[in-house]
This record gives C-alpha cells, structure tokens and sequence, in this order.
C-alpha cells in the first residue's frame, strides 16, 4: 500500500476514528520500572523487554488500534554514552518495535482463542477484537534525549541548526523505517527548527513509511518553545509523507482549542494524545499529584474533541490502559460502524 495510503484506507476502514495507546513510559514506571536515567523508558529495552511487551499488550486489550514504540528516549548517541556499539545501539532500536510487533501478535493468538473458545469480544473485561492493528515507531526530540528539561522548553540555543538536528536524528530514523513498524511517530514535538528537520529527513532519506507529527503545548496557543503551532502544522501539512498532524503530551483543557487551530492550516487527520494534566517538575523529575483531570473527566472531553475534528484518541504521560478504555468505550457507544 502507498504510505500516504496507509492511514486514510485504515481509517476509512474503521469508521473514521482510531484509538492511540496512552503513555507508555509513566506506565511501566506504575509498575515498578526505575526510569531516572538518560535513556527513559528505552532503559527497559535492556532491564525489561517482557514489562514493556505487557504493556503494550495491556493497551491493545484496553482498546487501542495503535501501539507507539519504546524508542522516544532511545538513541544512539543515547546508547554509545552508555558504553554501547554502534551495532548493539541499532539493534535496540529495532529491538523496541520487535517488541511492539511481539505484543501484536500476541494480541492475535488471543484474540484467536478467545473466538475459538466461542467468547464475547470483551473476555474478562477485555478487548478482544480482532481488528487491524498498527505499529508506531516512537521518535522523541533532540531535548527528550538531553534529558534537561529542554524538551519541555524547546530551547535548543543557536548552536543546534537545522543541519545539526537533521544529522543528529538521521540514524535513528532511518533504522526504524526499516525495522517493520507501519509508521513514525514523531512525539512531544517543542518547536519549528525540528519539525522542519523531521520534514526534511523523510525526504532526504526517502523513508518509506508514513509518518506523524505531535506537538506540544503548554498555553494551549503555541508549541512549548513559543513557536506558532499554525506554522509547525504548516510544515506537517506540506510535507507528503506525513498523514496525521496533532498534539500530545499536553493538558486535556487546551486540547479542543488547539484541535480548532490546527484546523486553520491542516486538512489531514488530526491526533491528540494528551497527557493527564498534571505538570512535571523537571528539577525533582518528578509528576506533581493532584494536579491532572480523573480518569472519567479525561474521557467526558473526547466526544468534544472529536466534535473540533480529531480523528485519533489517545493518552500521553500518566494516562493508563483505564483511560484508553474509557475513550474506546465513548467512541463505541456513538458510532455504529465501528464496532
Ligand atoms: N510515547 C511516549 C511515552 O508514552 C511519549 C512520551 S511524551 C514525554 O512514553
Ligand atoms: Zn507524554
């Protein structure tokens, strides 16, 4: 199939929504993963593959059609400060969307049982469907791997040009274009230097699979960096590999407005994956509690945003395979061709 296909036919097929995981890291941190490290989550690539296929499992039964990639935080340059080769670093790029791809299949062979065994679809309360499942491979920003704090910021200062982040990321995606994920996601995106450079790259590089472009914002008008979100979706809508432009990571109350904005520049799918609402603290690295919206008010926006014209569902950091499932359930309960 055409890459610039890919999205539109699946969501053709489905009715016209699709629903994203929810945050993968802060999710294998609520089970016990040790994430305060460089690597973020990719550490689990080398201390814990199997907590990270069960959580991707974990989210394909609470509903989700997408799986995104343990690879936000990996790199290789990431990988080589540990001590790692150039070889053992690429291999665990390909190693996060081999997981993810473990986790699908998997997902599959129950799915199979279950219908063999003559179960409802929802075993055990859950979902068990057998559907199209798609794999995303995560790429998070030049900041996520600074790890200070600059990926919230967008701050790169006027050493980091456009060249320098089309090289620094080259590598790693062009790995995992080639690692069997149907496409790239390309998350918590800070600013317009480095989506110019993403855009850039997939064709430079003629990356073969599609991709999509995720910003985030904290005033719910611009990206994090202060950089206009009309013009970072700009270069989303210019660019002819990238088939949905959207937003994550970012508090579900701003999420409609910035929905409506991007609206004005782009006429492609639009996806959201926003956070919980509760803010980090990148000093003590840490989320502050009971800062973020509940499960059921997360989920009691979704109908509003599909109303401003997402078409993609999901969550970011905090939210859980509960909070999936409660935007599976809205979105089932009104729309007829979906499920
Ligand atoms: N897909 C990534 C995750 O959920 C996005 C992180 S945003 C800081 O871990
Ligand atoms: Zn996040």
């Amino acid at each position: 199939m055409s890459p610039s296909l890919l999205l539109s036919q699946y969501l053709e097929n489905s009715g016209g929504i699709a629903i994203v995981d929810g945050g993968l890291a802060t999710e294998l941190e609520r089970h016990g993963a040790d994430l305060n490290d460089p690597l973020w989550s990719a550490k689990c690539l080398l201390t814990s593959p199997h907590l990270v296929r069960q959580v991707h499992l974990d989210y394909l039964e609470a509903g989700a059609d997408i799986i995104i990639s343990a690879s936000y935080q990996a790199t290789i340059q990431g990988f080589r400060a540990k001590g790692l080769s150039q070889e053992e670093s690429e291999a665990l790029l390909r190693k996060s969307v081999d997981i993810a791809c473990e986790a699908r299949d998997l997902y599959y062979k129950n799915c199979g049982k279950a219908s063999a065994e003559g179960l409802e679809a929802r075993h055990d309360s859950k979902i068990l469907k057998s559907r199209p499942i798609l794999v995303a491979a995560s790429v998070g920003s030049y900041g996520a791997y600074l790890a200070d704090g600059s990926e919230y910021s967008g701050n790169y200062g006027d050493t980091v040009t456009l060249d320098y982040l089309k090289d620094f990321h080259r590598r790693r995606v062009q790995v995992l274009a080639e690692s069997g994920a149907d496409l790239i996601a390309f998350e918590t995106i800070p600013n317009k230097v480095e989506a110019q450079a993403y855009a850039e790259l997939l064709n430079e590089e003629n990356i073969k699979i599609p991709a999509w472009f995720t910003f985030s914002s904290k005033d719910g008008e611009n990206v994090v960096s202060g950089d206009s979100l009309l013009e970072c979706a700009s270069i989303a809508e210019a660019s002819k590999k990238v088939v949905a432009v959207g937003i994550n990571c970012t508090p579900p109350r701003f999420i409609e407005g910035l929905i409506l904005l991007i609206k004005k520049v782009a006429t492609k799918p639009i996806i959201i994956y926003p956070n919980s609402g509760e803010t980090y603290d990148p000093i003590v690295k840490n989320w502050v509690q009971n800062t973020g919206v509940q499960d059921e008010d997360f989920v009691s926006y979704v109908k509003n945003w599909q109303k401003a014209g997402a078409s993609l569902f999901g969550g970011c950091c905090r939210t859980t395979p509960k909070t999936i499932n409660g935007i599976y359930r809205t979105l089932s309960e009104h729309s007829v061709s979906l499920r």
